[in-house]
């Protein structure tokens, strides 16, 4: 648990960045990132791989399960992609006995660049906590992979007027001790499957608010840290998104299922086709 005088004192700063302008979103990254979930066979990824294209602009990564992760890397190469390959979690430990598990290392060495990390569905399914997502992202960065961070509110958490402050303690959670760059997602949990996306204006104030928790914090570095948004894109809604300026990409479920879909929504986010 967090000091109660530290959290008062990050609060503090919270409030006084909400007066400041601080988005510049032409020096950010802009990411289409594909998380495939537990779904596709090693047979399902190669059509996919085959068929989809990326664009110059924006950066592609895609986090199939954990057993296509070296052979998709592989294919990329052979194919001369600039796709990239990230794994939808790692565990918190160097090493050991943690049957099923794997480690940042181990991530690494079979080529992937990017994890994801505290997604909704792992804080849900397998109780993960803002510490151990603190943990993880620290391994990410030892190892030096990019972690892609998820918060988000639930629906009850929302409709009781708690997103900022449930954004904010999850910011504060995750970031304790990180002084090396991520991608962060913002995820709805509302939204994650269910065809209802938030709307582009209220993802923008939201990640609005996210860049200002992430100024308090990291002071003008915030500024260079791209803030995707994630929960029901589809190709069709992908383009509204793209026009907010601070939402910087998006992270992808469902839809990026379909390599035709996905190379739709890669290319509205690809800058100078904007
Ligand atoms: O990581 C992706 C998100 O959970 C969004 O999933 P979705 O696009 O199927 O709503």
């Amino acid at each position: 648990m967090m000091d109660q005088a530290i959290k008062s004192y990050i609060e503090q700063m919270v409030r006084d960045a909400l007066g400041q302008s601080v988005t510049s979103p032409s020096a950010r990254t802009n990411y289409a990132i594909a998380n495939w979930k537990m779904n596709k066979t090693f047979s399902e990824m190669a059509v996919y791989l085959q068929e989809l294209k990326s664009k110059e602009g924006v950066s592609v990564v895609i986090c199939p399960p954990s057993q296509l992760l070296y052979p998709a890397g592989l294919m990329a190469k052979q194919q001369g992609s600039t796709v990239s390959i990230g794994a939808q979690n790692v565990h918190e430990a160097d090493k050991g006995a943690y049957t099923g598990e794997v480690s940042a290392s181990m991530l690494k060495d079979i080529g992937c660049a990017y994890v994801i990390i505290g997604h909704s569905e792992r804080r849900q399914y397998f109780n993960e906590n803002d510490q151990q997502v603190n943990q993880k992202i620290k391994q990410a960065i030892k190892e030096g992979l990019t972690p892609i961070i998820c918060i988000g509110e639930t629906i009850e958490q929302k409709n009781s007027g708690q997103t900022e402050k449930v954004l904010t303690t999850q910011l504060v959670g995750a970031l304790q001790d990180i002084d090396s760059d991520f991608i962060l997602a913002y995820e709805p949990v509302w939204a994650i499957g269910t065809g209802e996306s938030a709307t582009a204006e209220q993802a923008q104030s939201t990640h609005a608010y996210i860049r200002k928790v992430l100024t308090a914090l990291l002071g003008g570095r915030a500024e260079g840290i791209s803030i995707l948004y994630g929960g029901s894109v589809n190709d069709k809604n992908a383009a509204e998104f793209s026009q907010m300026p601070d939402i910087d990409g998006v992270l992808v479920g469902g839809a990026s299922l379909n390599a035709e879909s996905f190379e739709k929504i890669i290319a509205v986010f690809a800058k100078g086709d904007m």
